[in-house]
């Protein structure tokens, strides 16, 4: 296999399996001479420097379209990917000391290159232009890392001050004092701009990298806004699909430090209940912090081990969705490039570890499937989401196809929520061959993954059973209670379509409510003082 197959090979390994680099050359089979092994190793880091810069040249000069007979959707086994065998050519064409992909002119991948060479150089120095770089070297990715930072709008401080704290006071709030202008998605996120997140469009304001604004900020002081990853927000975004006030409580097993808890109360509009639990001493003192800023007034929080918790509890009957967010190997959250150059982990370390950490998820997932009401034999809890910060499918679509199996999950009937269900808009979805090979079971689960997802590497998969007692089955119900949750489906589906419908904010709705209170009061007043 020639360098830059090897090369690519060694990507797409990264991005299945992550370690390190030097790991990944021997688990994808390659041997090397030493000489290779570190043309090869350097190729590869430098790649990965430049990908979020080759990834934008990729999507305006659409080479794996333009050039498919070259660069095949589907390669065959044992050979790399034709994605990554052009980020390999491409950042040698562009970024390496030579300027030029070593190699015979007549080999079919360096020809259809080189047929767009004038085009990628020109994309590439506009790039420079808008980014400010003065040197093509300045875009390879630092160790701040990322395209966008991003800030979700929390409307519990809205809910519970006087003052008003709505998105509409921050874009004003933004503008007046940051001089930032709301505008339409676009990428690279030009400087002096943000825009709403098109997948969680009520919450999520996108920025450019290196903005930090809200550093001695009032509105991040007030706990009003909450610096939070996109993919982080999608857990409690998937639980809470159709979600109605007066369906029951939440259930979060591992709540610190409380970003996801935050979140789910903000979606239940700070009303009903929300079980934290946190096993360790010291997150639980920043978790009730957390929530206590996050103005969260619907969270009861337990310092203690979710495992221990009896999960037919009465005091959790009312519970029927639960948020699961398990201790994971984190190799998702990647801001900095040393798991490029890490030292060598032995493999089998690496297996253990991912071993022992699936096990303990896995335990997590069979005690909530274990929640249900003691009081009346009906189960409650209907709604189970299960997410990591890992990108290996050991702690992902292996655990959730474990959890499937599992005799806990037969007697109850849990099965993986659709994709319908699942942000279906998010297109990057689980691995099948992870997932016994079964296509509808990958496109219900979600992955991210760093530098291709603008978002840290991540993984959501939701499990349902129907066998509740709010969902009734569609015989017994009317046809108005089925017309109202087609009516949410479908309002959460066009949200998520990115179709950004002009919804009133929940703390809109709150305010308005508030305030046809107090004319009733005064109207009311008036009348007996009249
Ligand atoms: C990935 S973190 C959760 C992050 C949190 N969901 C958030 O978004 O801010 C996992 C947390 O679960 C806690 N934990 C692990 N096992 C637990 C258990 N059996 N019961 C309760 N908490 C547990 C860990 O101490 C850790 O704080």
């Amino acid at each position: 296999m020639n360098f830059y197959k090897s090369a690519a090979s060694v990507i797409d390994h990264l991005d299945k399996h992550q370690g390190s680099v030097k790991g990944s050359l021997v688990t994808a089979g390659l041997k090397l001479s030493p000489p290779e092994t570190k043309r090869v190793l350097a190729l590869v880091i430098e790649t990965l420097k430049y990908r979020p810069v080759l990834i934008q040249l990729l999507d305006i000069v659409p080479l794996l379209s333009l050039e498919r007979t070259t660069f095949p959707k589907k390669t065959p086994p044992r050979t790399p990917s034709s994605r990554s065998l052009i980020l390999v050519l491409l950042h040698d064409l562009l970024f390496s000391t030579k300027s030029r992909i070593e190699a015979s002119d007549k080999w079919p991948p360096k020809e259809a290159i080189l047929k767009h060479k004038s085009r990628f150089h020109s994309e590439l120095v506009k790039l420079q232009i808008r980014e400010g770089k003065q040197r093509k070297e300045d875009l390879a990715r630092s160790s701040q890392g990322g395209e966008a930072r991003y800030v979700r709008w929390n409307p519990n401080i809205d809910l519970s001050r006087p003052e008003d704290w709505s998105l509409d006071a921050l874009f004003r709030h933004l503008k007046e004092k940051h001089g930032f202008e709301h505008v339409e998605e676009t990428w690279p996120i030009p400087s002096g701009k943000f825009f709403m997140d098109p997948h969680l469009p009520d919450c999520l304001l996108v920025f450019p990298p290196g903005t930090n604004w809200w550093v001695e900020d009032e509105w991040y002081a007030a706990g009003a806004v909450i610096l939070q990853d996109k993919a982080s927000c999608f857990p409690a975004k998937v639980l809470m699909h159709g979600w109605r006030d007066g369906e029951g409580e939440c259930l979060d097993a591992t709540a610190a430090p409380g970003n996801k808890t935050s979140h789910l109360a903000a979606l239940m509009g700070n009303r009903s209940t929300i079980w934290a639990f946190e096993r360790s001493k010291g997150r639980f003192i920043t978790l009730e912090k957390m929530l206590a800023k996050a103005g969260c007034n619907n969270v009861k929080v337990r310092n203690s081990d979710f495992l221990e918790s009896n999960p037919r509890d009465e005091q959790f009957a009312k519970v029927t969705r639960i948020l699961l967010d398990p201790s994971c190997s984190g190799s998702g959250i990647v801001n900095r490039l040393d798991y490029l150059v890490e030292a060598e982990v032995d493999e089998s370390d690496r297996a253990e570890r991912l071993e022992k950490l699936a096990a303990f998820q896995l335990q997590m997932i069979q005690h909530a499937f274990q929640c249900k009401s003691s009081l009346n034999a009906i189960p409650a809890a209907r709604r189970i989401v299960y997410s990591t910060c890992s990108i290996h499918a050991e702690e992902d679509e292996q655990v959730v196809r474990a959890a499937l199996q599992s005799s806990d999950a037969q007697a109850a009937g849990w099965k993986l929520a659709p994709r319908a269900e699942v942000l279906p808009a998010w297109s990057r979805r689980g691995r099948a061959e992870d997932l016994g090979g079964d296509e509808t079971l990958a496109e219900s689960v979600i992955r991210c993954l760093p530098d291709q997802d603008k978002t840290n590497g991540f993984f959501v998969a939701c499990f349902v059973r129907n066998s509740s007692p709010i969902l009734k089955s569609s015989a017994k119900r009317s046809v108005e209670e089925m017309q109202e949750e087609d009516a949410a489906f479908q309002s959460d589906l066009e949200l998520e379509e990115g179709l950004k419908a002009k919804i009133k904010t929940q703390a809109q709705q709150e305010r308005a409510r508030r305030k046809k209170q107090s004319q009733k009061k005064r109207r009311k007043t008036e009348s007996t003082s009249g």
